[in-house]
């Protein structure tokens, strides 16, 4: 028996179509995932990158081929279950469709059971918001626990959410465009709790228009235009000003700038809504310096 075979890419798109009002708005020619990598996508409105993401979670299917275009874990008919199983999906538009009071703690449970909150009847309910708890002290927000889903900000919502999406200890996250409608805070905090689950061997998978969203731990961007693979490289490769002002079809810069100590913040991992379990040693100073020395886009006038 072959011992040394490889586990198959996490996921694997060939020849993948997606048509809408009889166009096509997606057409995928190749791309493979590995089991634990991350990646960014990246591209202006409308290029297909939730079309691209609803292909990998179920939500839209490619055109019928006799060789199937989307093989999840090497499976080339994997049912939703064992999608859901392995994903988890933070969207900011989930955020709009809480509008009831419950704990936060019950709102992360919920994920276990795929509703808003902890069902009446739900079996081991101590037990779904025990992980739910260890799941929102992952990402440093288990002080935020008993609060009211409806009184705490758009940045706490929306980390809560990421707790969520991390309750059923999935391999993979998909993060659609996590920081939109949030303030400098809120954008840090998520994209802190982005590089702790990347750093905990979790494969991220970001949606996002903006290159400063693109934490450290990914390296790898596809940008996506006009429903097609524009390219498929590294940051340094593809975040230059060449290229975003090609793929975006504005002329852009591309800056990278180092923080400076003074602007040292709170680190992900410790219980920023206690302050409880702060330490700052060496390794988080780089943590916070390597967090800010975001790419940037900027005119040129
Ligand atoms: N149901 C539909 N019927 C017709 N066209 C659709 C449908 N859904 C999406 N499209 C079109 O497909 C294209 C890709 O849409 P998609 O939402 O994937 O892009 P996107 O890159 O995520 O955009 P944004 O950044 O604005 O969220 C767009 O031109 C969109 O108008």
């Amino acid at each position: 028996m072959d011992t040394n075979r490889e586990a198959p890419p996490f996921l694997q798109l060939r020849d993948a179509t997606v048509v809408r009002a009889g166009k096509p708005i997606l057409e995928v020619g190749s791309f493979s995932l590995a089991e634990g990598e991350s990646v960014a996508l990246l591209g202006p409105n409308g290029s297909g990158k939730s079309t691209f993401v609803k292909l990998v979670t179920r939500e839209v299917l490619p055109l019928h081929r006799d060789e199937p275009p989307v093989r999840f874990q090497g499976n080339p008919r994997a049912m939703l279950s064992q999608v859901k199983a392995c994903v988890g999906v933070v969207s900011s538009s989930m955020q709009d469709q809480i509008a009831v009071h419950l704990r936060a703690v019950d709102v992360v449970a919920g994920g276990l059971y795929g509703s808003l909150g902890v069902p009446a009847r739900a079996q081991d309910a101590d037990g779904a918001r025990e992980r739910a708890l260890a799941s929102m002290s992952l990402i440093g927000i288990a002080g935020l626990a008993e609060r009211d889903i409806m009184t705490l900000s758009t940045g706490q919502a929306r980390r809560v959410l990421i707790a969520r999406a991390l309750v059923h200890d999935p391999r993979m996250l998909v993060f659609d465009e996590p920081c939109t409608g949030l303030d400098p805070e809120g954008m840090y905090y998520v994209r802190s709790s982005m590089r702790s689950l990347a750093r905990a061997g979790k494969g991220i998978v970001l949606v996002t228009h903006y290159p400063e969203d693109i934490i450290p731990e990914i390296d790898r961007v596809v940008l996506l235009k006009d429903g097609r693979i524009h390219a498929d490289g590294t940051k340094r490769e593809l975040i230059t000003d060449e290229v975003m002002s090609e793929l975006f079809e504005v002329p852009l810069r591309v800056r990278r700038e180092a923080a400076s100590a003074s602007a040292m913040g709170p680190l992900s991992g410790v219980d920023s809504t206690s302050g409880q379990g702060v330490s700052r040693g060496e390794d988080a100073r780089e943590e916070y310096f390597s967090l800010v020395s975001a790419y940037e886009l900027l005119y040129t006038i």
